[in-house]
């Protein structure tokens, strides 16, 4: 069952999962205390982590969708292969784009949906495979990923209101200059507290079964799961929301799925197995490289197309958003793909590779 869940690559997965899992720690912590202890950043240094993606983790991590499928599937990267991602961009990307134009209301709301859906799926694989198994069953999964992918959209609606409304203004006005977009009910104070409330028992309910379902065996890797979700509750609620966001999108969700596709991946996956991190990036580089630059390409005539005033800073990485809005949808799929094929959604990992 090559690269299945749970798969077990030996004596690599400890330091996959060091990899997987340090620096979003090491960064979401001290963040958090930072801002606990009062230190204000101004916003046009808020944009950074954001911008940083442009080249650092965020767009080439989708950048290596092309070699995605197939390495997962322990193949190799064919020209069908490569003709069948791009006609998937091109196709369900280019509807997306479409509708960025016509309806930037209807767009930016499914972003967040979709950021949702996407970063919740994206924890999930990471957790099972890099962690100790934990959460087992489909249930717990589903509940999982709906619980990771809300945090980092839900709680800084419920911490940061303004900041939050800014940002979807800007993206709305972006691609519908002129019109005055309607304040949504969801950040009045009544709508505030509704989402708190929803998201609260979402929480508490899936650590809740995962509690259940981890049984007294795997007590261990469920509180790695409780203590990350409280500590992303921590930070999303203490950081201002397009840092945070940023550094997130960065440190936490692309270096997790850049680890799963290290883990298949025949050049890097021994290089990591001998602990050498550099060689397993460098690789990863190599690959992400070409498409990453032509998505900087893109985005440069994304630019000259976008109807709305791309000037300040603001406005250029919102601009930036709408363009990784429209990646992200096929991307999506291809990591759909990949989860299908390491039976992320229907099997649980044998006993013996769960570890700890
Ligand atoms: C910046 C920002 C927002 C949205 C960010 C989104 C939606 C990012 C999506 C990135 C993706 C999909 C990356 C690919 O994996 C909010 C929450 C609206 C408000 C606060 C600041
Ligand atoms: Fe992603």
């Amino acid at each position: 069952m090559p690269g299945g869940v749970g798969s077990g690559e030996s004596g690599g997965v400890g330091a996959l999962s060091r990899l997987a899992f340090l620096p979003g720690w090491i960064v979401i912590g001290v963040t958090t205390l930072v801002f606990l202890a009062g230190v204000s950043v101004p916003r046009s240094y808020q944009l950074v982590p954001l911008a940083a993606s442009v080249v650092l983790f965020g767009l080439p991590h989708g950048a290596i969708d092309h070699l995605a499928i197939p390495r997962t599937r322990a193949e190799p990267v064919t020209p069908r292969w490569l003709a069948a991602v791009g006609g998937l961009y091109l196709v369900v990307g280019g509807a997306y784009a479409v509708v960025w134009f016509l309806a930037p209301a209807v767009a930016v709301g499914s972003f967040i949906l979709l950021t949702w859906a996407h970063w919740g799926q994206g924890d999930v694989y990471p957790l099972v495979t890099f962690g100790t198994g934990h959460p087992t069953g489909r249930v717990t999964r589903l509940l999982t990923a709906a619980t990771r992918g809300a945090l980092p959209m839900l709680v800084p609606l419920v911490a940061f209101p303004a900041e939050y409304e800014l940002v979807v203004t800007t993206l709305v006005e972006l691609f519908d200059p002129g019109t005055a977009v309607a304040v949504s009910a969801a950040f009045t104070p009544t709508g505030r507290l509704a989402v708190a409330v929803a998201l609260a028992a979402l929480v508490v309910g899936t650590l809740a079964v995962g509690f259940r379902t981890a049984g007294p065996a795997g007590r261990r890797s469920w509180l790695l799961d409780a203590g990350e979700t409280l500590a992303l509750v921590a930070f999303f609620s203490t950081v201002p929301p397009i840092f945070a966001v940023g550094l997130y999108f960065c440190f936490w969700h692309s270096i997790r799925h850049i680890v799963r596709l290290l883990a298949v991946d025949p050049g890097a996956a021994p290089a990591l197995e001998s602990n050498r991190y550099i060689s397993a990036l460098v690789s990863f580089g190599r690959d992400a490289l070409p498409l990453t630059a032509a998505s900087v390409a893109i985005l440069g005539l994304w630019y000259l197309v976008v109807p709305g005033t791309v000037a300040e800073p603001l406005s250029l990485v919102g601009a930036y958003l709408a363009l990784i809005a429209v990646l992200t949808l096929p991307h999506v799929v291809v990591v759909a793909a990949m989860d299908r094929e390491q039976r992320l959604w229907t099997a649980d990992p044998p006993a013996s590779d769960r570890g700890g």
